[in-house]
């Protein structure tokens, strides 16, 4: 049995996690780089918590100069078994309004400039990403959000694009003619790293606008992001809080195993490795290596 340690990445307007208890900001150090802040350690009833700010306080950083691999390093290290990404998106559907939740269920990757993986030359894995959110945490955000009277909506596909400029107009057609449900600029490779972790990811994705494509609605621009987010601070606060107090004390094991991923990834034979980043995979891989 593994303890369960239950991580939230804030995203924009999420900066902090009030109602953490014995809460306290710590440094982790990770081989791979400077996460996007210190990490905030607490608990909510029984449940530990470690809280990241995705963009730092005071949101210092862009979705491309987010070290995506120090986030996701950094929150092994802290023991995290469990990850939920919350998330400001654009809708592109017309029954999405702008303050609904969405449980997404599904990514496309649209990034450019990111760095995508922990593994490369000298340790070559490749993991399933057929299934890149664990089931059993959408259960639980579902759980939460009907506890807490919270209007949501399951599953979704959340394009992630490169940014930081919205999309445009074309663009905006372009993703709702892939069936896509919502569009953000960091859930990518966050999502694709937390799988090579072996931390099962899920993500709350907040509605702030209609993006570019809506004929009644404004382009999608920043002050409408942020007065929608503070509408929804409160209930967004409130699913978190009310998700981390029904957390079990024990990991329940992901029946898509998104928590064993590594189990059958590895291609490099063990004498072909390079010892330099089998060093840096230590807190990642070390169960398999
Ligand atoms: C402030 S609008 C664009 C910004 O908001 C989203 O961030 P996050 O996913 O961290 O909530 C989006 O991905 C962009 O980074
Ligand atoms: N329309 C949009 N496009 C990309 N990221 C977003 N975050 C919030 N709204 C967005």
């Amino acid at each position: 049995m593994t303890k369960a340690v239950l991580g939230i990445i804030g995203g924009s307007g999420l900066y902090d996690l009030p109602g953490l208890e014995e809460a306290e900001w710590r440094d982790v150090a990770s081989p791979w780089g400077t996460p996007s802040d210190q990490l905030r350690f607490g608990r909510i009833g029984e449940t530990q918590i470690v809280f990241l700010p995705r963009h730092g306080r005071g949101h210092r950083l862009s979705p491309s100069g987010i070290d995506y691999r120090a986030n996701i390093d950094a929150l092994k290290r802290a023991g995290v078994t469990d990850l939920i990404s919350v998330s400001a998106v654009g809708s592109l559907k017309q029954e999405l309004f702008p303050g609904d939740f969405i449980i997404v269920d599904q990514f496309i990757d649209k990034t450019v400039a990111r760095v995508s993986s922990f593994f490369g030359n000298g340790c070559v894995a490749h993991v399933s990403l057929a299934h890149p959110v664990a089931p059993k945490l959408v259960e639980r955000i579902r759980m939460a959000a009907v506890a807490e009277a919270i209007d949501h909506h399951v599953g979704g596909t959340y394009v992630c694009m490169e940014g930081p400029q919205f999309s445009s107009a074309a663009e905006s057609h372009l993703h709702r003619s892939w069936g896509a449900d919502v569009i953000g600029m960091t859930n990518m490779p966050e999502a694709k790293l937390a799988r090579e972790a072996e931390i099962s990811y899920a993500t709350i994705a907040m509605v702030t606008d209609y993006d570019g494509w809506h004929p009644n609605h404004d382009a999608v621009t920043v002050d409408q992001v942020i007065a929608v987010l503070n509408d929804n601070r409160d209930k967004a606060q409130r699913l978190v809080a009310r998700l981390a107090r029904d957390f079990p004390a024990e990991h329940e094991p992901c029946p898509i195993g998104s928590d064993r991923a590594l189990d059958h990834a590895i291609m490099t034979a063990p004498a072909a490795r390079d010892p330099i980043l089998l060093a840096k995979l230590d807190a990642i891989a070390g169960r398999v290596l």
